[in-house]
């Protein structure tokens, strides 16, 4: 795991730090001079400018033209202030104007063919949020310091930041709450079954589907064997779907299903409740009770999500009292519904919020996905833990893929992975499924026929 730390958090490591500021910056430096010469290849005969503002940023700028130079290089300093709309032409700008103390607006100058190394993050890209206007330059590289932004991460800027390394100059960002997932957490968390499992353990229930739309119940319960639950049983209210055989599949009634649905749901690891439940006024009432009284971890997803939602008082009172682990797996209007208004700017406040006004752990689907678990003290409103997941294109947008998900995170959380590393895990393995498949034409399907390749890759 890669962390991550907001601008403000950066501020008190750095304050807290043992070194002074200079030794700190001049160790900043040295990483970005030595990430300059290998974007270079070499450097003799090589032309850089290197664009410093007024900050530490800056700061971290010159001492990379400082050695540079002193390496051979010739250094142009450009002033930010004072920039001219067209720089000379160089191999390579060193991006230096603004870092995490950025505010309002920059317009970049222009660089031709140059290569572009963004010190920290690219200017003007909020640090906080990755918004950034118009006028940023790309980066072909960023070299950040310590831990991750969440800026290099969402929105503009991820985009914008292209290849990010993070260099050491020794701060301690152990205590960090937020982190970005790699193949070794996955790795790491991803159960393995026991050489005398039987089918009992790591058995995952599933309630969806309805006479309009079976399809997203066949996707969940599939996802869920594929992805390692033992066992599959699928009731769709109403309706008989078409799955594989091995899905077993138990008849309920179109409305007030939640006693036959949970008849033997102590014997399931987990529920996964919601896709393509649809939203007749039965289906949801049955499913409130389904959730209230599911005496195992639950992922509610889909009309699951409405369904919470569909009362006067809020979704809260009903997932306050759930005693085990719930995860919520809303898109940005899902999570309007939940929360009476869409994702913040800052997307990561707004999903920790959440997380903790409802108790749930919380999954935001997006270019980049963000899971928080609910903090541990009630002191702490915004202390759960943060993971972002990083891995998905856009093959992840297609009808039916946050179905296969959701049964995803069934199957570890009937495995026995808590609750947010089950959410995250399952995000960067459903990802990774998916960069399997061919880049156009995807069906969600064919994610779920991913699955377990992408599982037998982190073993
Ligand atoms: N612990 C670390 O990560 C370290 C980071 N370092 C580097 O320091 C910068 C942050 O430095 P800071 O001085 O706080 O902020 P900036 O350099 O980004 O800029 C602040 C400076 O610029 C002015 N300003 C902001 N926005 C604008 C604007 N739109 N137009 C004009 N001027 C603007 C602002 O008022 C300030 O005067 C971090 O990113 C790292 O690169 C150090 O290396 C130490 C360790
Ligand atoms: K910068």
């Amino acid at each position: 795991m890669i962390p991550v730390v907001t601008p403000v958090e950066m501020a008190a490591i750095d304050a807290s730090a043992p070194e002074p500021l200079d030794v700190l910056i001049e160790r900043a430096g040295r990483a970005v001079a030595a990430a300059a010469i290998d974007l270079l290849g070499g450097t003799y005969g090589r032309v850089v400018n290197v664009v410093v503002g007024k900050g530490n940023n800056g700061a971290d700028g010159r001492v990379a033209a400082r050695r540079l130079e002193a390496r051979g290089v010739k250094v142009r300093v450009i002033d930010a202030a004072m920039r001219p709309p067209v720089l000379r032409r160089s191999d390579l700008v060193i991006d230096a104007a603004y870092g995490t103390g950025f505010r309002g607006e920059w317009i970049a100058p222009e660089v031709g063919d140059a290569l572009v190394l963004a010190v920290d993050i690219p200017s003007g890209v909020d640090a906080l949020t990755g918004e950034a206007g118009a006028g940023v330059l790309p980066a072909d590289r960023t070299i950040t310091f310590q831990a991750l932004k969440p800026g290099l991460l969402l929105g503009d800027g991820a985009r914008l930041a292209g290849h990010i390394d993070v260099a050491d100059i020794g701060l301690d960002v152990s205590g960090a709450s937020q982190h970005q997932v790699t193949v070794d957490d996955v790795a790491e968390w991803w159960p393995t079954r026991a050489i005398d499992a039987h089918k009992w353990n790591g058995a995952v229930k599933v309630i969806g589907g309805s006479p309009e739309m079976p399809g997203a119940a066949v996707l969940a319960s599939t996802a869920a064997a594929r992805a390692g639950g033992s066992l599959v049983s699928l009731s769709a209210p109403g309706v008989t779907v078409a799955t594989p055989p091995e899905i077993v599949q138990r008849h309920v009634a179109a409305d007030d299903f939640s006693a036959d649905a949970l008849v033997d749901i102590h014997r399931f690891g987990a529920l996964v409740i919601g896709p393509g439940l649809g939203r007749a006024d039965e289906v949801l009432m049955a499913t409130r009770a389904c959730i209230s009284d599911a005496t195992v971890p639950v992922v509610i997803d889909g009309d699951g999500l409405f369904a919470s939602a569909w009362s006067a008082e809020g979704p809260a009172p009903l997932l306050r009292d759930r005693e085990l682990a719930t995860v919520l797996t809303p898109h940005d209007g899902e999570f309007g519904v939940l929360t009476g208004s869409p994702p913040g700017a800052d997307r990561v406040a707004s999903v920790r919020a959440a997380a903790a006004d409802l108790g749930c752990t919380l999954l935001l689907k997006g270019q980049t996905t963000i899971v928080a678990s609910p903090p541990e003290a009630e002191a702490d409103p915004l202390g759960g833990h943060v993971w972002f997941v990083t891995n998905g294109d856009q093959r992840l947008a297609t009808a039916g893929s946050g179905d296969v998900l959701a049964g995803m995170i069934g199957s570890a959380l009937a495995m026995g992975l808590d609750a947010d590393k089950a959410a995250a895990a399952s995000a960067w393995l459903h990802a990774d499924a998916a960069n399997r498949t061919p880049a156009d034409g995807l069906l969600a399907s064919d994610i779920v026929d991913a699955i377990p390749a992408a599982i037998g890759a982190i073993r």
